[in-house]
């Protein structure tokens, strides 16, 4: 059967088989784009990507009744800086509309969070309404992740490169990523540790990219920790998924940026 993202990557398969058989459903993108980057390159306080996930693999359901985008306008009041969309239906419950109905709902830059393993699914992310898009390095051969940096790039959008350990790391790397995920869940093991974002982050900052967190931030402890390693912002989902006071909790999160992470 294999691991979880294993079976993520086989369901996207089909699903680029389906769609190369529809590509007429792709929309046109109509959206002006809106840089991710440029928050960063202009920041004082940590920035955080506010995502909007309706189930996980790990979790099972987390928030089934949630309005896309009224959560997001909550995010954006309360000062988020982006907000990551989960998209995949099969694993996550997620949709494109909800993509679209979050980019309509609010002026933030908007993270597609899917698992991309084909051209046809930037240019779907596009149409619906992405500024950026998520590649995950383990899920992609190296000549993979390279070809499809580029095409997203000279798409008009910005990627977030997701890694768990310095192998991927260093893959990445090489493809120019400006924007590293350090996802501190093992997509294989569900195991969750922030000290994945400890060990890595000096090796992002000495190549010069801005260094995003993701995953398993559920207080200000947790924020303070990887804000702590240098971490230029943080992706978080199910703490604002859950909660039931989201721009509290989403306030408690922003930090200022350590001494030398401002760029
Ligand atoms: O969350 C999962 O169970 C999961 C399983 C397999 C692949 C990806 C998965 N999650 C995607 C993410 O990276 C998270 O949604 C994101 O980083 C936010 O994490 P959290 O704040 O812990 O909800």
């Amino acid at each position: 059967m294999g691991t979880i993202l294993d079976q993520i990557i086989e369901q996207k398969k089909v699903e680029v088989k389906l769609l190369r058989e529809h590509l007429n459903d792709i929309p046109v993108s109509h959206f002006k784009a809106r840089s991710f980057i440029e928050t960063l390159q202009n920041a004082e306080e940590l920035a955080i990507i506010a995502e909007f996930k309706r189930a996980s693999p790990s979790k099972g359901m987390i928030n089934s009744t949630a309005v896309p985008a009224e959560q997001a306008v909550i995010y954006e009041k309360n000062g988020a800086s982006a907000i990551s969309v989960l998209t995949d239906q099969t694993f996550f419950k997620g949709a494109f509309a909800d993509l679209t109905a979050v980019r309509e709902a609010v002026q933030l830059p908007i993270l597609c969070k899917d698992f991309i393993i084909d051209r046809l699914q930037i240019d779907q992310a596009k149409g619906y309404g992405a500024d950026l898009v998520l590649l995950i390095v383990a899920a992609l051969k190296e000549e993979e992740l390279q070809d499809l940096y580029q095409y997203a790039t000279q798409s008009g959008l910005e990627v977030l490169m997701e890694v768990h350990n310095q192998e991927e790391l260093e893959t990445a790397l090489k493809t120019g990523a400006k924007l590293i995920g350090v996802n501190n869940r093992d997509l294989k093991t569900f195991n969750v540790s922030l000290e994945v974002t400890e060990k890595l982050a000096a090796i992002v900052k000495s190549a010069g990219a801005f260094l995003i967190s993701e995953s398993g931030l559920h207080q200000p402890l947790d924020v303070e920790r990887v804000r702590d390693a240098g971490a230029n912002g943080i992706l978080v989902g199910e703490a604002f998924m859950k909660s039931s006071s989201i721009g509290e909790t989403l306030k408690r999160f922003k930090l200022p940026l350590v001494e030398g992470v401002k760029k």
